[in-house]
């Protein structure tokens, strides 16, 4: 946490940053929670892209599998197993973070969240500028950030070229980027080692959770 607070910002109309928005105590839990998702079988992996690169990022998914580009309910591009089950309560954390995003602007009681990623950054990994477009419904994607700081880059919904916000999401900040805002291409430009603060169980690196709502069944 800054000692001078970062004030809430509506990077693009739909993308509100809410920095430290989850106390340090939230934050423990919710680290003890990934590192428990990560633990294989069926853990942490970087995805490999159909030109046969592979992410620096790496990801374990809860509810459904994602995988480029596209949602399975078992690991295909893993052992194929079962996806790991989303929790109620990460749902219940998912809508009230949508409340507190957008206070009234949209109904945060039907956000039904049922998909996570959990990308583990370690020091050099960074995520290309691109759109969440596998999912089939409108609703909002919710983004807590864990441990170092990552700088994030908020693009445009039309390309990967400016307009442009860049924004560094610290250990407990909330994203939400819905309505306007929900295909805007976004990425990840670089972690920023040693910056994770207060200590939350997170010896290196950065962990992002995002929520979405599938569309799928
Ligand atoms: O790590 C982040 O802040 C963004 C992650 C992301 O864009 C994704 O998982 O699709
Ligand atoms: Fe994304």
């Amino acid at each position: 946490m800054e000692m001078i607070p970062r004030p809430r910002t509506e990077l693009a109309p739909g993308a509100v940053h809410v920095p430290d928005w989850l106390d340090p105590g939230q934050q423990r839990m919710l680290v003890r929670a990934c590192r428990e998702w990560a633990t294989g079988p069926a853990g942490m992996r970087a995805a490999r892209m159909p030109n046969g690169a592979v992410m620096s990022a790496r990801t374990v998914c809860l509810g459904w599998h994602w995988y480029p580009y596209r949602y399975s309910r078992t690991l295909d591009d893993q052992d194929g197993s079962p996806v790991k089950p989303f929790p109620s309560w990460l749902g219940d954390l998912g809508r009230r973070a949508v409340a507190d995003a957008y206070g009234d602007d949209f109904d945060a009681a039907d956000y039904r969240p049922d998909v996570a990623l959990i990308n583990y950054y370690d020091d050099s990994a960074r995520m290309g500028l691109h759109q969440d477009k596998d999912e089939r419904a409108p609703d909002p994607v919710v983004s807590l950030s864990l441990g170092d700081t990552g700088m994030f880059r908020l693009g445009n919904t039309e390309n990967r070229n400016r307009p442009w916000t860049d924004v560094e999401l610290c250990s407990g900040d909330l994203l939400v980027f819905g309505g306007p805002s929900r295909m805007a291409y976004h990425g990840v430009l670089r972690i920023l080692p040693g910056t994770r603060e207060p200590d939350i169980g997170l010896d290196r690196g950065r962990l992002n959770i995002t929520m979405r709502v599938s569309g799928l069944d």
